[in-house]
């Protein structure tokens, strides 16, 4: 059974004594650095000169410095920039001002198990995984619930850092709902291949195949739009609430007979080794490599590929759609083809 704190194991006066830096205030960002706030830590956020997100940090009453100045006067410094922004800002603003006894936080270890970041030894180097996105970690908070964490420490200078890395989750709110202890390289590869094959590109392409499938036999758009596409939240909430049975046990039983004779007709055996596929070239270090080659490269591959999968018919027909009815759209922030901010 895997290890887990709760509220109780861990010391939020150990983060309380420190001063925080977070750079980046987007998904992550704002989530972690909000809830630290109202959690009575010290927080300053780094932003670039001229930075986006700039406004949303001020009007949060939070101080807003450059990344350097933020890193510099801090001693917990918390990366929360896109992965692929990482390598260099660590390299340009924060590695010139790491001093011995500092620590350095990330939500996710792929700079770190890739080897884009290497710290320097007398540096702890921890891990604070919220399973969720950031907007969803900052609204659990609010409402006095929790995200699970997953944590993980690469560099133990201090001898404290496994403490630290409990009481910063329970500062963003982990521990209010358990908080498991992994390693830098099972947390990246495992959320690379969640990410990958299931939760995002599987459920997006999955989605995308069933409703070219039923349009293109004819079917209203709209019509398959609900089928495959709407319905998904509602029955992923009962796989969120008591697992794949609890969703078998409400739907009807002829949907569950079709599940069973049809399900392992369109996920078979070819799924499974392609699967292993993505998974070999998260752990070989290809995907990391050809993600930050095309970022070097200017993302070009990444834009063309967002501005083609924004193209999707499947994106007009939900977008008329969700105007028609009482359950638009609740999240302000969200732009159709943006960045998350
Ligand atoms: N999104 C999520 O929910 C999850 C993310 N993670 C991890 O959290 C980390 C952050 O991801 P996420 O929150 O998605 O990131 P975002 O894309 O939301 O981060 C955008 C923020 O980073 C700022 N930023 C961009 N480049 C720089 C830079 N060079 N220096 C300083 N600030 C910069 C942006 O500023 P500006 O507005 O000026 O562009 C903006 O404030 C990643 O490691 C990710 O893997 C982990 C779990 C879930
Ligand atoms: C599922 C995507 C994720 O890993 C997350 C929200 O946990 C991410 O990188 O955004
Ligand atoms: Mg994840
Ligand atoms: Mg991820």
């Amino acid at each position: 059974m895997a290890e887990i704190y709760y509220d109780d194991d861990a010391d939020l006066s150990l983060l309380q004594g420190r001063k925080v830096a977070v750079i980046g205030y987007g998904s992550q960002g704002h989530a972690h650095a909000l809830n630290l706030r109202d959690s009575g830590v010290d927080v300053r956020i780094g932003l670039k000169e001229g930075s986006r997100s700039r406004a949303k940090a001020e009007e949060e009453g939070l101080t807003v410095l450059t990344p350097r100045a933020a890193a510099e006067e801090s001693d917990v410094i918390v990366i929360l920039a896109p992965d692929q922004a990482q390598r260099s800002l660590y390299a340009e603003e924060i590695e010139p001002v790491l001093t011995e006894g500092d620590a350095l936080v990330f939500a996710h270890g792929f700079n770190i198990r890739f080897g884009y970041i290497q710290p320097p030894a007398g540096v702890d180097v921890i891990l604070i995984a919220p399973k969720a996105p950031g907007h969803t970690v900052r609204r659990e908070y609010v409402a006095g619930r929790g995200i699970p964490d997953i944590i993980a420490v690469e560099q133990d200078a201090s001898g404290q850092a496994w403490e630290l890395a409990k009481a910063y989750a329970k500062g963003i709110g982990g521990t209010r709902a358990g908080v498991i202890k992994t390693t830098f390289t099972e947390e990246t590869e495992t959320d690379l291949f969640g990410e990958q094959a299931v939760l995002c590109g599987g459920m997006s392409h999955l989605v995308q195949a069933g409703f070219e499938t039923l349009t293109e036999a004819g079917y209203q758009p709209e019509i398959a739009y609900f089928e495959v596409l709407h319905e998904m939240k509602l029955i992923v909430d009962l796989m969120f609430e008591g697992g794949i049975a609890k969703q078998r046990w409400s739907i009807s039983d002829t949907a569950e007979y079709g599940d069973y004779v049809s399900g392992p007709r369109v996920i078979d055996a070819g799924v499974k080794e392609r699967m292993q596929g993505v998974l070999a070239d998260i752990q070989d270090g290809s995907f990391a490599k050809r993600f930050i080659d095309d970022q070097d490269n200017g993302a070009t591959e990444f834009q063309q590929l967002r501005q083609e999968e924004a193209g999707h018919p499947i994106e007009a027909t939900g977008k008329t759609l969700r105007s028609h009815f009482a359950w638009q759209q609740t999240d302000d922030d969200y732009t159709e083809g943006s960045a998350a901010r």
